[in-house]
């Protein structure tokens, strides 16, 4: 009979409490892998990371599955502040990382401390693409947070999935949902965050990997099982 503690949903945005991760912790177990996507809104990929981390289950890895802004039940309430208030660009930007922070130390790292891996919808990227491409954040200040809420840290591998903002929108529209702050900015915006992102993968070629967003969901499933493959399991 299993002597694991029930686990809460991987999609919790509440931090495990300690026994929860106490059956991969005690004993030297390896630092769990951390993996990111990210990519203009619509892009496709929560279609994704839902078929990533089955994939990984399928392997018998536990997984953390998360997203930013959010995570935490802090930084879901700041999500509903940042995709539905209108603010300073500053602001914005402070709050993403502020929402990060709290991330990281009540879920992030304990998870990866504990052996999970960590799959998380969107990091610090996003905040290069939409905050420093998008709106004109200066560089300076963007590194600066970075440099203080996650030194040293970035992800093992982020899957950036490029699509054309206007195959993006269509898909958005589509979807019916309600629009948020993000998602009603013009294709002009889409524009500068796809090129941001596209620059920050050619900053970053060994972790970023592009991913051609045109296709169908099954074919962009297969190339990600096969990077994982390579990346993790050679
Ligand atoms: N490869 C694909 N081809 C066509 N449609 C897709 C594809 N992938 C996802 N979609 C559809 O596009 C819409 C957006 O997909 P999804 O929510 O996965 O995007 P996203 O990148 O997570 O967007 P957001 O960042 O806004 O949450 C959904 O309705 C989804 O069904
Ligand atoms: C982390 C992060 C996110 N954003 C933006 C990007 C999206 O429009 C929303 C999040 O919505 P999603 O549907 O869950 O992808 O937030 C940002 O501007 N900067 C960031 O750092």
């Amino acid at each position: 009979m299993s002597t694991m503690p029930p686990r809460p949903p991987v999609t919790s945005p509440e931090p495990r409490p300690a026994d929860a991760l106490a059956p991969l912790a005690g004993a030297a177990v390896p630092r769990g892998r951390f993996i990111t996507f990210e990519g203009i809104d619509g892009a496709g990929k929560s279609s994704q990371i839902a078929a990533t981390v089955a994939l990984l289950h399928a392997r018998g890895i536990v997984v953390e599955q998360t997203r930013e802004p959010g995570g935490t039940v802090l930084g879901e309430r700041l999500r509903e502040l940042l995709l539905h208030e209108p603010m300073h660009l500053e602001t914005e930007a402070m709050l993403m990382f502020a929402a990060r922070r709290e991330h990281l130390a009540a879920r992030i790292e304990p998870a990866l401390a504990a052996g999970c891996w960590v799959v998380c919808d969107r990091f610090s990227d996003a905040t290069f693409a939409y905050q420093v491409g998008g709106r004109g954040l200066a560089r300076d200040k963007f590194e600066a947070l970075e440099a203080w809420v996650h030194p040293g840290l970035q992800p093992d591998l982020t899957l950036v999935f490029d699509l054309a903002p206007e195959i993006a929108a269509a898909r958005v529209a589509a979807s019916g949902a309600d629009p948020d702050r993000f998602e009603r900015e013009q294709r002009d915006f889409f524009v500068r965050v796809r090129e941001a992102y596209l620059e920050r993968a050619r900053l970053a070629p060994q972790r970023i990997c592009v991913i051609d967003a045109d296709r169908a969901p099954d074919v962009i499933r297969t190339e990600i099982e096969r990077l994982l493959g390579e990346r993790f399991f050679p």
